[in-house]
């Protein structure tokens, strides 16, 4: 099946974002986020992480999300779990609608206790970039990868143990049954982070989120985890939300990138028009010392942050009036200055959150 978006019937663009995104085959995407705004609480008052956030995620679809440190992505990512730090953090507005494997659409930005632990590991799943994150140093591996299946569908600790080896081998770890008795830290990072992701699998999520997943790897266990991420979102047919920094990483992975600047997504699109044709500043600057597509893969080696860019990502506390990017933008001219722009639709489903998109394309 294929859930490539189709191209938007107003290939000039100028419309609004986000545009009709027909897919084959599914008309429900599984991940539907709009107008996500988290804050968090300080001693300054509140800070706004993630600002008016629309995404959509298709059945089978990847969507990579990336940008600076501090633009937002894990904020977005933690948002959508519902682990957003209590007391702190919290979604002021917007919802992320999820479509379980019930075919049931959730407005998780409202569940919360039960409702949300019921989703959580269950419809919806995730991936650190730490896998100490989310293993437990006391209890054995097949314990921990089958305990999503005791949680939500109330497998015995037999049935669940088994499962747990079965899910084991699909992701690679070697001699399954008797690493099942083993420990965390009894394993190399490479093979934890295999072991976490077999756990956030157990229950067929619809949805993987994984939030760096390579970044605390060595350079040829990144790739092995790369690969596995993707042989087994297409083997799934799952949806995976892809959080990275480094653009090499995306044309690896994703159908679809969003790029995301100070808590909005300024640019999103097909994977490919995005990277050769950027209708925003931003991203052209990320894409600027970038090797092409092509050399992706030596990118991805190289272990490289995103390239940098003049200037600083401004404070959450103290936001530009207008285009966040405007302050490091030789584009900018004075309309940018007076408020922030929405995003629009620049024609095949690409989006651009540039008052002069045009004249930059040009
Ligand atoms: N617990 C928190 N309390 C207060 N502010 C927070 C908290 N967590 C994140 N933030 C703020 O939200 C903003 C977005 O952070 P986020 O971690 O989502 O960025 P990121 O794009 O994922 O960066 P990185 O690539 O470094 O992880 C940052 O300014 C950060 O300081």
């Amino acid at each position: 099946m294929s859930t490539t978006p189709t191209p938007n019937p107003s290939p000039q663009g100028g419309g609004e974002w986000p545009a009709s995104r027909p897919t084959i085959g599914s008309t429900q995407p599984t991940l539907a986020i709009s107008g996500l705004t988290t804050v968090f609480r300080g001693r300054g008052g509140e800070i706004t992480a993630v600002a008016g956030l629309d995404l959509s995620i298709a059945a089978g679809e990847t969507l990579a999300l990336v940008g600076e440190s501090g633009s937002g992505k894990s904020v977005t990512s933690l948002s959508i779990m519902g682990l957003l730090p209590a007391g702190t953090g919290r979604i002021a507005a917007g919802s992320v609608r999820l479509t379980g494997k019930d075919g049931v659409v959730r407005d998780l930005a409202v569940l919360e206790g039960e409702a949300l632990r019921r989703i959580r590991g269950n419809d919806v799943a995730m991936v650190f970039q730490e896998p100490l994150t989310s293993l437990n140093p006391v209890y054995t591996l097949g314990d921990q990868i089958g305990e999503p299946l005791r949680v939500h569908r109330g497998a015995d600790r037999r049935a669940a143990r088994e499962a747990a080896i079965a899910l084991m081998g699909q992701v690679g770890i070697a001699d399954p049954g008797r690493r099942a008795g083993q420990y965390p830290h009894e394993l190399s990072g490479g093979m934890r982070q295999r072991a976490t992701i077999a756990m956030a699998l157990a229950c067929d999520p619809t949805l993987l989120i994984a939030d760096e997943p390579t970044t605390a790897l060595d350079v040829t266990i990144q790739a092995q985890i790369l690969d596995l991420l993707r042989k087994l979102q297409r083997e799934r047919g799952m949806s995976m939300l892809f959080v990275t920094h480094n653009l090499g990483v995306v044309a690896e992975i994703a159908q679809r990138v969003a790029v995301m600047y100070a808590g909005r997504v300024v640019e999103e699109g097909p994977v490919e028009a995005v990277f050769r044709r950027p209708r925003h500043p931003y991203t052209i600057g990320l894409l600027a010392s970038t090797p092409r597509l092509g050399t992706a893969t030596a990118l991805r080696q190289s272990g490289r942050p995103l390239p940098a860019i003049a200037g600083t990502v401004p404070s959450l506390r103290a936001m530009p009036p207008g285009c966040a990017f405007a302050p490091r933008c030789r584009h900018a001219e004075a309309a940018c200055t007076l408020a922030p722009p929405a995003i629009v639709d620049t024609g095949g489903g690409h989006g651009s959150r540039c008052l002069r998109w045009r004249e930059i394309a040009a």
